[in-house]
């Protein structure tokens, strides 16, 4: 659905996006994270047909950006990081205005702005001021208003941010009905976790470059599949390590000595993980504390997808 080939984007001398070289299937709701400046507003106004490349083409749907941007437009509809301040127009009022400039014949709004607004949770602001909703209702507003000619691509930059836990849960729910409705979506955060909440794939960007992409399946399945343990001792640590070493689902065990501790993976389900603190327990191996890390999304993303698609 979405075809990206070699986009590069240059502002002067300086290169925001260099030969970015994507493709997302169709229904599929792909991620782009990365640092402040990393490239994804350039990359998402050339989408929406906002920003000429430098190079390179992007198709949607079939159509160029760079060759057919009419039709690209009927084809997306685009939520910018930054939306406009509309004194004076009441929540309908937006919606019909932007229906009005996508040629939506008046008889047939009404029944859409409804629909619309039940789609993004906005039914009871219906005749409110724009400027008097909260942030996030704003950005829902916005969400709507995007979705105003049923496109079949979505380009959200930065959807979640700056809002609420519950906001947040709230678009995240939007996201899901978005999806099931077979459109194909593009989000951007800087933050990987948000991420993963709402994606099926995820493409990390870093100075305008595509470092990796791998889906969000793999990485949660990575997530539970090895944790990393911290036991601390009372005792010494040899009759421990021989402990452990014995036992299945464990790797990579290293002593801290200076510490008191040792570290090691386990594989094993949340049960076996129980059984085996209850056995060290029992084998008098003086253990003082038995923890579990917690497991760095970025890190365990970065890891399984070194190699991958990294492009330098
Ligand atoms: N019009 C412009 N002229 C010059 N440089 C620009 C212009 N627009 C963006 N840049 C630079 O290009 C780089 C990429 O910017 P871009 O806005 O695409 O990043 P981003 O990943 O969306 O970051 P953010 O999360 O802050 O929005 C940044 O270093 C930015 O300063």
């Amino acid at each position: 659905m979405i075809d990206i080939r070699k986009l590069s984007k240059s502002y002067g001398a300086f290169d925001a996006l260099r030969d970015l070289d994507l493709e997302i299937a169709e229904g599929t709701v792909f991620g782009f994270v990365g640092a402040n400046g990393a490239g994804k507003s350039t990359t998402f106004s050339i989408l929406a047909t906002l920003l000429p490349p430098t190079s390179g083409d992007a198709l949607i749907g079939g159509a160029s950006v760079r060759s057919a941007p009419a039709e690209v437009r009927r084809k997306i509809g685009y939520m910018p990081d930054f939306f406009g301040v509309y004194d004076q127009l009441k929540t309908d009022e937006y919606l019909d205005f932007y229906a009005g400039s996508y040629d939506i014949r008046p008889r047939d709004r009404d029944v859409l702005i409804s629909q619309l607004l039940e789609l993004v949770n906005l039914t009871d602001k219906r005749g409110t001021y724009v400027d008097s909703l909260s942030r996030g209702m704003k950005q829902r507003l916005c969400l709507a208003r995007s979705l105003i000619h049923d496109p079949e691509v979505l380009i959200l930059d930065e959807p979640a941010s700056g809002l609420d836990p519950r906001a947040r849960v709230e678009m995240r729910g939007i996201m899901k009905q978005l999806k099931q409705m077979n459109k194909t979506i593009l989000i951007s955060s800087h933050i990987l976790p948000e991420l993963a909440e709402m994606c099926d794939e995820i493409g990390v960007l870093d100075k305008g470059r595509l470092v990796a992409r791998n889906s969000v399946k793999e990485i949660h399945s990575r997530l539970k599949g090895d944790r990393l343990i911290t036991v601390k001792l009372n005792g010494p640590a040899d009759p421990a390590v021989r402990f452990f070493e014995s036992r299945p689902h464990i790797s990579g065990i290293s002593e801290e000595p200076a510490a008191g501790e040792i570290k090691f993976s386990f594989s094993g389900t949340e049960a076996e993980q129980a059984a085996l603190l209850a056995a060290a327990v029992s084998d008098g191996l003086g253990v003082r504390s038995f923890s579990e890390e917690e497991t760095d999304l970025e890190d365990v993303f970065l890891a399984i997808t070194e190699g991958g698609a990294r492009s330098e």
